[in-house]
């Protein structure tokens, strides 16, 4: 069975007294849940955020990584650091990368290579712009978004892999994606996954929705058959409305 999840993507939000502060405040108010529930702070705030959290059963993830070892990549990180502060899971492949630090789906199979080596879970992103959903494309573009990143991995790879699909124009707008729109993603993407590798893989791996996931709408989208849960950006970022969404799937 796969599991259902919740992720917290906090981006460049949060010094370490608001961090402290907010986790302060899940901790109060974390409902019991069969979901597995996972934050991901910035960098700096990691290790305060492990300590902080590690009796508990939400996850500390990072936000991202790089590909190589070690080296001279001036204000990179590694997944051997991340693991030494106790980080076992890794988002890649955010839009905001994408956009804003040349991410492509080619560096994306490095560092996804790079999470597997080190036995980490890595939380694959991706998603089409608005231009491809209204010219179409949107299948065709998250089919090539999967292939080029993942589909060089054995199918014994994918126990460590998560996706969030993640419609660009959904992102940080307050447009959700219907709860339509994401299933019938949601299933296409596990149908290409079933034609590449096999059933069981297919339906083994999580898929989470991400775009504008609010309190008000968690629980519609989380009730689609082939939603798994959600990666939350703006709402994650509110103790009350995260715990909202959690107490959602
Ligand atoms: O990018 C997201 C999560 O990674 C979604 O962000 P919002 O929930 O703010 O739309």
């Amino acid at each position: 069975m796969r599991k259902k999840i919740v992720a917290g993507n906090w981006k460049m939000n949060n010094n370490l007294g608001e961090t402290e502060a907010l986790l302060s405040k899940l901790l109060k108010k974390m409902p019991e849940t069969d979901a597995e529930v996972m934050v991901a702070p910035p960098f700096i705030s990691l290790r305060l955020a492990f300590d902080t959290l590690v009796q508990s059963p939400v996850e500390v993830v990072a936000q991202n990584m790089h590909f190589a070892e070690n080296g001279a990549y001036t204000g990179e990180i590694s997944a051997d650091m991340l693991k030494s502060a106790g980080i076992q899971t890794v988002i890649l492949g955010h839009s905001e990368r994408r956009a804003y630090f040349n991410e492509t789906d080619e560096s994306l199979a490095k560092k996804i290579d790079a999470a597997l080596r080190h036995d980490m879970t890595a939380i694959f992103c991706f998603g089409e712009e608005l231009e491809d959903r209204k010219s179409d494309n949107h299948f065709k573009v998250v089919e090539k978004q999967l292939k080029n990143a993942l589909f060089h991995l054995k199918a014994s790879a994918w126990k460590n892999i998560i996706l969030a699909y993640e419609p660009v124009w959904a992102i940080g707008t307050g447009e959700t994606a219907t709860p339509e729109q994401a299933q019938e993603m949601h299933k296409f993407i596990r149908k290409t996954i079933a034609e590449n590798y096999n059933e069981k893989v297919a339906d083994g791996v999580s898929i989470l929705y991400g775009g504008s996931v609010k309190p008000e709408n968690a629980k519609e989208i989380f009730s689609q058959p082939d939603v798994d849960g959600g990666l939350i950006g703006g709402a994650s970022l509110k103790a009350k409305d995260f715990v909202a969404i959690v107490d959602a799937i």
